[in-house]
């Protein structure tokens, strides 16, 4: 038996902010509902993240008046409710904490994710639950593996960094309903953007353990992601 086979651990529901504008990507509609290979770039996601068996249903935040969410009620028989997205992530991932059902409690883990990484395997976020539900709240990252550099305002390298110990941040990241609701609503009035969960934990003096997860699992931020995305979705 694994740790996530454990009774007790209960399944999760997954927060999926989708309300962004998408202007890195450049595209005449945001970067979300973007094709990829006939099918929107959230619906992979989402369907990703149904056929993980740890995962109860899913919170999809929307940019207010989105014309092109396809009011989808289920996905893979999983339920798929929808709140309102904020300017920031960080105020759309906290209206997804709020509209969450009620059986949601304060203690329970909740999954975030972003709705652009559609490549998430459904094994790195079985192994995140497992190693995260101990540790109190994880997220999956990536061990930096290049070496780093410093640079200026004129692209002039100013020092060579230690690469040691430096992780890039991944979703999906996992905390207490409760907690992450918490953090993010201190982290705004005190008026600091916090780019992921990990962040506004960290600031109310948490340590969100590490779990490593995939380099596969991409954020789709420019054109050329697209592409990418695509090859590895093909890869199964
Ligand atoms: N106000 C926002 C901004 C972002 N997101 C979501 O957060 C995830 C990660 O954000 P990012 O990749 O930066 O997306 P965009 O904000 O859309 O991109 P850009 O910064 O290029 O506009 C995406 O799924 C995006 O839809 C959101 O729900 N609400
Ligand atoms: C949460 C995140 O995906 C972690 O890498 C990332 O910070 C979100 O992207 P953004 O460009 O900062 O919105």
């Amino acid at each position: 038996m694994t740790g996530i086979d454990r009774p007790g651990i209960d399944r999760l529901w997954c927060v999926v902010p989708a309300a962004g504008r998408g202007a890195r990507f450049g595209a005449e509609r945001p970067k979300q509902y973007v094709e990829l290979d006939g099918e929107p770039l959230l619906i992979w996601t989402l369907r990703r993240l149904a056929a993980t068996q740890r995962i109860a249903g899913l919170m999809v935040v929307l940019a207010v008046d989105d014309p092109h969410w396809p009011k989808l009620e289920s996905i893979a028989g999983k339920p798929v409710l929808t709140a309102s997205g904020a300017a920031e992530r960080s105020g759309s991932v906290l209206a997804g904490l709020h509209a969450l059902p009620e059986s949601v409690s304060e203690d329970a883990f909740v999954l975030v994710h972003d709705a652009a990484r559609p490549c998430v395997l459904a094994g790195d976020i079985e192994r995140l639950i497992e190693y995260g539900v101990p540790a109190g709240g994880a997220l999956l990252a990536a061990p930096l593996r290049d070496t780093l550099k410093l640079g200026d305002r004129a692209a002039r390298v100013v020092a060579t960094e230690p690469r040691e110990a430096r992780w890039r941040a991944l979703t999906p990241q996992m905390f207490r309903r409760g907690e992450l609701t918490m953090a993010l609503e201190q982290a705004e009035r005190d008026g600091v953007a916090v780019t992921d969960e990990a962040m506004a934990m960290e600031r109310i003096g948490h340590r969100p353990l590490l779990v490593e997860g995939a380099e596969s699992n991409i954020k789709v931020t420019t054109a050329a992601d697209l592409a990418l995305a695509e090859f590895l979705l093909k890869q199964g």
